[in-house]
């Protein structure tokens, strides 16, 4: 197991946003984490990767205990969260903007990385364009770029395909399947289409709680999810 939370809760106010949700990351899988709007992803995610204080339970990656790391420790120690956006410098070239990434690595040829990681996500075509000028799926793909150019444990996606033609998302695809085993990948995905194509575990939360976990096959025939997420 390279994660296992436990009793992990975060509330606001009275709502529960989280509420002691034990859940489990198997190393080189690929998870996905569904469930209506408003059931506690976002916030699930940011418990893990430390933007968010954990209120109660706790979180072991890797054999440690890092329920009150701040982020930027938990990056160092190969968590890599990615969401919408954030971290690009819009007014650097896409080139430029995943070289700095690769350099934070301490990359030993600067410049061949870089371009090996573009090519990865299918973006060498665009290196020299202004990433503030790239369409949103884009974005989203030298996000992730940037998130993988530091050789990730873990990678965790919020909405990755979000904005993506269908090209795209096939790209995609094939992107998240080439980085496991070395790196396990959770997203959270709206797209029931790649989350039944890709996951090889999905978790459904609902209302702050685990409603079902499994692989995609159980997840499709379990009826309490179908009620509340699938429509019927
Ligand atoms: N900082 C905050 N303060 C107060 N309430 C919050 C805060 N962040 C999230 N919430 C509430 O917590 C609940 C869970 O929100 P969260 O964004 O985690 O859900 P989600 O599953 O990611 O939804 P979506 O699919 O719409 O992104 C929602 O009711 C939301 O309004």
């Amino acid at each position: 197991m390279i994660l296992e939370a436990r009793g992990l809760t975060r509330h606001f106010g009275g709502l529960r946003a989280i509420h002691a949700v034990d859940f489990d990351l198997t190393q080189g899988e690929i998870h996905a984490l569904i469930g209506p709007n408003g059931a506690g992803k976002t916030t699930f995610v940011g418990l893990l990767s430390g933007r968010i204080p954990v209120e109660a339970g706790t979180i072991r990656f890797a054999g440690d205990d890092i329920t009150r790391l701040p982020a930027h420790r938990r990056v160092r120690l190969g968590i890599a969260y990615t969401f919408q956006i954030t971290s690009i410098y819009p007014r650097l070239s896409v080139h430029d903007n995943l070289a700095l990434a690769v350099q934070q690595r301490g990359a030993a040829d600067l410049g061949r990385e870089t371009l090996a990681a573009l090519e990865r996500v299918g973006l060498a075509g665009r290196a020299a364009q202004e990433a503030g000028t790239l369409a949103y799926g884009h974005q989203r793909l030298l996000e992730i770029a940037m998130g993988l150019a530091l050789s990730p444990r873990l990678l965790i996606l919020d909405e990755p395909t979000q904005g993506l033609a269908n090209a795209e998302i096939d790209a995609f695809k094939a992107l998240v399947r080439s980085v496991v085993p070395e790196t396990t990948v959770l997203l959270i995905e709206h797209n029931m289409d790649v989350v039944m194509d890709l996951a090889d575990r999905i978790t459904v939360l609902n209302a702050g709680e685990v409603l079902a976990s499994g692989p995609p096959a159980q997840i499709r025939a379990n009826e309490a999810v179908q009620t509340a997420y699938l429509g019927g």
